[in-house]
């Protein structure tokens, strides 16, 4: 794991219909991020917000989809910054709704690509994000990225996804919110979530880790996706789309440490964060600590634990 990382500022709102995402990345400077992080014995290059160019006049066959030209153009930009951004080190994407991920995923392949490592895509989320722009019927483009990261569907405006990651390097986990055209084409393409309702009945442990091994059998990079909907909204409250029975505080703690054990994590997104929606900064608290603990925070060393 590099311990450089470089905090890339994603302020996309266009992917949804609840303003306020465009705060987030304001919102974790302000809750110390890279203060934290420097803490934790990590050097942080903070490059600041990303700025898209102008949009240009593109309209989708879908009427519903709205901001398709702002969500392109952020794509494009995000995929130059990630790209940059794995080349000189451990990037986390500010967001920024979910739509982030088409650029920040994008460039972050368009690297793995380079390097001729596998990628492998962790998304820990309540909702599975599988439409595409044709199938969307709330046109919000923050539920298309999974599709668009697997080169799966239509995508009309966009550019081709650099390397289209294989559905066998994906794990959506944490799932409890899947709409009848991603079930459909979910099924169709024999993903199968890691829902609320495996993890209910296996733990945390068993389904992460066997992705994991995974990972490190194949020498591949991984990117972490974490939206707050992952998170319950008893605790993370700070979110448009909340939808309930999602990870308690140690479960989400458990996934972050053991991704840091892992040492395998390449990059990481930290989206859907509406501090306008926040309760004194909680939401953003928790997501800068649940950050610590990917990057080693812990109470005590447990290498050498017997029991
Ligand atoms: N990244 C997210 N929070 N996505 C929520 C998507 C919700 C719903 N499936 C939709 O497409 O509108
Ligand atoms: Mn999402
Ligand atoms: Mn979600």
């Amino acid at each position: 794991m590099n311990h450089h990382c470089i905090l890339v500022g994603a302020p996309v709102d266009s992917g949804q219909s609840n303003p306020g995402c465009l705060m987030g990345p304001a919102s974790y400077r302000v809750a110390g991020l890279a203060e934290t992080l420097t803490d934790l014995g990590c050097t942080v290059d903070d490059r600041g917000d990303v700025a898209p160019r102008a949009p240009a006049p593109v309209s989708s066959r879908n009427p519903a989809v709205h901001h398709l030209p702002e969500t392109v153009e952020w794509t494009k930009a995000l995929a130059s910054a990630g790209e940059a951004a794995m080349a000189a080190g451990f990037p986390i994407f500010l967001g920024g709704d979910h739509s982030l991920s088409l650029g920040s995923v994008a460039g972050v392949a368009a690297h793995a690509r380079q390097q001729q490592r596998p990628l492998f895509v962790l998304w820990l989320d309540a909702h599975s994000d599988f439409h595409t722009p044709m199938t969307t019927s709330s046109g919000n483009l923050h539920g298309t990225p999974m599709a668009y990261i697997a080169g799966l569907g239509e995508f009309e405006a966009f550019p081709p996804f650099p390397d289209p990651v294989p559905t066998d390097r994906i794990c959506l986990f944490g799932i409890r919110s899947v709409d009848t055209d991603e079930r459909k084409a979910l099924h169709a393409h024999g993903i199968t979530p890691v829902d609320m309702r495996e993890l209910d009945e296996r733990g945390f442990v068993a389904p992460l880790c066997g992705f994991l091994d995974q990972v490190r059998a194949a020498n591949g990079l991984l990117h972490v996706s974490l939206d707050v909907d992952f998170l319950d909204p008893s605790i993370a409250p700070a979110v448009g789309t909340t939808v309930p029975g999602g990870a308690t505080f140690r479960e989400a703690h458990l996934v972050m440490e053991m991704l840091h054990e892992s040492q395998l994590v390449s990059s990481l997104d930290l989206v859907e964060l509406n501090p306008f929606l926040d309760e004194r900064g909680r939401t953003a608290q928790l997501m800068v600590d649940l950050t610590a603990s990917l990057m080693g925070r812990k109470v005590f060393d447990r290498v050498n634990r017997t029991n």
